[in-house]
């Protein structure tokens, strides 16, 4: 069901510092900020010849990386996305199977403009996984 590697997400508490690490000092393509208000984030795509790394920053009182970044103040690998050719359908199935899916459990527009999902990380071997609509 899954299918390719769409990102992986990196939780940050300075998101220019962590912009300026990659970019100079790893020497990747970094774009520029972009708030996600309805995710409670502002992101930064990294972008590598196979995929993408995002650094994600906390955005308003409510984020769900806020929480993360208490427990994990130097930063740290927040969630991992695959992508998924009917998010409807692998929402269902996994629903079926007891997983939880986050949130209203509806797919939501994520930073790359296609729906996506999340499931606990309790269900997942530990990390919070987002599915998005390939
Ligand atoms: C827009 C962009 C995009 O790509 O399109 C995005 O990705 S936005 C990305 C930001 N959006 C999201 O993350 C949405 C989905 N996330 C959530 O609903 C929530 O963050 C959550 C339910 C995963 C965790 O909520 P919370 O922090 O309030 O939960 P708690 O503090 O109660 O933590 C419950 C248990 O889960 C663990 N836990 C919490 N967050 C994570 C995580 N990211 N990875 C692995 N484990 C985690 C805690 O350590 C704790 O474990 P223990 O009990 O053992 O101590
Ligand atoms: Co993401």
């Amino acid at each position: 069901m899954i299918g390719r590697l769409n990102h992986v997400a990196i939780a940050v508490k300075d998101l220019a510092a962590a912009t300026a690490l990659y970019r100079d000092t790893l020497g990747a393509h970094v774009s520029q900020p972009l708030p996600q208000p309805e995710h409670g984030v502002t992101v930064v795509f990294v972008e590598l010849p196979n995929t993408k790394v995002e650094l994600l920053e906390p955005l308003g009182a409510d984020s769900p990386v806020g929480k993360f970044i208490e427990r994990n103040p130097d930063g740290g690998i927040h969630h991992i996305c695959y992508e998924v050719d009917d998010i409807i359908a692998a929402r269902d199935r996994l629903k079926a199977t007891g997983a939880r899916v986050l949130g209203t459990g509806e797919p939501r527009i994520g930073a790359h403009g296609k729906p996506v999902i999340f499931l606990h990380p309790k269900d997942f071997t530990g990390t919070l996984v987002e599915l998005e609509q390939a």
